[in-house]
Order: C-alpha cells, then sequence, then structure tokens
C-alpha cells in the first residue's frame, strides 16, 4: 500500500438515491499520471470530489498515500485544482502573489501566519511557472490561460505528492492547452508528483498520461495506455476509430 498514491475499493456514490459511481476499484501507483475521461455526467468529478472527501460515499473505501481517507490530515501533500475555478468576477480583489499564497495555508495550524518560508515557496512556484512578471497582477484581469497558470501554481505550491486537476484547460485555446499539459506533464516527470487529471480531451491525453480510467459510473476500462490501445474489448466498445483518437499520438 506504501506504493499507492490512491486506493479506491467499492466505491458508490450518489444524490438524492440516484447513483453516480457504481463500485469504482482502481488504484494509482506513485508516480504515475492518469486520465480520468467519460461521457458527460459519468461522474468522474463525483469521484474526485468523493476522493477529496468533499462528498460522503455510500459505501467503499479510498486510501489517501498509504493511509486511510478518515485517518488522513496532511492535505498538504495533495495540490487540487477545481473545475471551473477559472471563471473569476473580473474584479475579484486579490493579486497573483496572494492567490498562490492561500495555497501554503492548508500546511498551517492556527493562527496562520506566513513565514519566510511560505514567501520562498510562492517565489519559486512563480519562477517555475514563468509568472513572476505578473505577481502584483489582480487575478480576475488576466488572460485566461494565465490565470489558468496561477491557479496551477497554487495547487503546487506546496510541492504535492499527488495532483489533482478536475478538468483544468476547458477554458484554453489549443496553444495555451498544450502548455498547460505540457507543465502537468513537467510536475510528473521532474518533480515525481503523481498525477489525475479528469478531461474530455481524449485526443491529448494519451500523449501525457501513462495510465487511463473510462468511467461511465462504472469502470470501463482502467490500466496502462498501451494496453487500452491493443484491447479489442475497447476496440469493440468505442469502436476503431474512437479508440485510434485516444491512441493515435500514444
Ligand atoms: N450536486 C449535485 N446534485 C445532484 N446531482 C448531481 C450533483 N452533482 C452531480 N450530479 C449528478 O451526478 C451525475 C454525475 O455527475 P458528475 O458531475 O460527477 O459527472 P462528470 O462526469 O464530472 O460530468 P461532466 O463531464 O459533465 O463534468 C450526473 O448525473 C449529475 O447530474
Amino acid at each position: 500500500m506504501r506504493d499507492k498514491a490512491l486506493s479506491v475499493q467499492n466505491l458508490c456514490a450518489g444524490y438524492h438515491g440516484s447513483e453516480a459511481l457504481q463500485d469504482v476499484c482502481f488504484s494509482v501507483n506513485r508516480g504515475d499520471y492518469l486520465g480520468i475521461c467519460g461521457p458527460n455526467g459519468s461522474g468522474k468529478s463525483t469521484l474526485i470530489k468523493v476522493i477529496l472527501g468533499l462528498i460522503t460515499p455510500t459505501s467503499g473505501e479510498v486510501n489517501l498515500l498509504g493511509t486511510p481517507k478518515s485517518n488522513f490530515h496532511r492535505w498538504d501533500r495533495i495540490g487540487y485544482l477545481p473545475q471551473g475555478l477559472q471563471f473569476f468576477n473580473p474584479h475579484f480583489p486579490a493579486t497573483v502573489d496572494e492567490v498562490i499564497r492561500l495555497g501554503r495555508l492548508s500546511a498551517k495550524k492556527f493562527p496562520r501566519r506566513f513565514s519566510r518560508e511560505d514567501t520562498v515557496a510562492v517565489e519559486r512556484t512563480m519562477e517555475w511557472m514563468g509568472i513572476s512578471h505578473i505577481r502584483g497582477s489582480m487575478i480576475g484581469e488576466l488572460s485566461g490561460g494565465l490565470r489558468q497558470r496561477v491557479l496551477l501554481a497554487r495547487a503546487l505550491v506546496n510541492d504535492p505528492e499527488l495532483l489533482i486537476l478536475d478538468e483544468p484547460t476547458t477554458a484554453l485555446d489549443p496553444e495555451t492547452r498544450e502548455s498547460f499539459y505540457k507543465l502537468t506533464f513537467e510536475m510528473n516527470r521532474e518533480r515525481k508528483s503523481t498525477v489525475l487529471l479528469v478531461t474530455h480531451d481524449t485526443a491529448t491525453i494519451g500523449k501525457y498520461a501513462s495510465h487511463l480510467l473510462y468511467l461511465d459510473k462504472k469502470v470501463i476500462f482502467y490500466g496502462d495506455f498501451d494496453d487500452f490501445c491493443n484491447s479489442s474489448e475497447m476496440t469493440g466498445f468505442f469502436g476503431e476509430h474512437g479508440q485510434h483518437l485516444v491512441c493515435h499520438r500514444h
């Protein structure tokens, strides 16, 4: 279990009596990059929210970084970029520096005061993400691509062991999307973070992810990309064209 970043066992969850996840089981090794795909309403965001403890499952277990979720308190070891966070009010009263600094709060006990170490971590992350020059800009006034980079920086500022991104590229143009994917790939390869990325971008994810989880309330496929691409069962499920679309750059 120690080498697992995440383990999900027999997970069921839903809303007002209707099931969004049915008996979901999979586990992710440390250092993997997992793409999570599936049609609209297939339970991807619900899965992420259960993993993070934002929704209580009806049954099943989640282990995070080798610890049962009920005993897991080190949220600073996990970076999370929620879906839709990029849509800021242009008048949102916070600078880039302040938004990234907020990411340091999860590691603090009360009274929560920022230290010299926090400033160093924020500076280092801004430099790495190439956004030091906009540290004083208001977050709501940035372009979509820069804003998403700042929010990724906030998720990364504690050097997380597990990075969870829920549809982070939805509002980005193709070029900005590609550079965003490259940053997550660097994070995975160079900083050895395990990455979980929810996306509808099946044509691109195969270029970066090592593993694929395809959900439709249940697990339709879980495994590494080569297995997905060589699976005749998946050809039967997606059709040759659908499978090729996911696999063509892999
Ligand atoms: N807060 C909620 N209250 C009631 N039902 C919900 C709620 N959130 C999600 N659902 C329902 O649960 C199911 C799974 O939704 P979920 O958002 O997890 O899917 P998803 O795969 O992330 O979808 P998308 O790709 O559209 O973002 C859907 O039928 C959705 O309508």
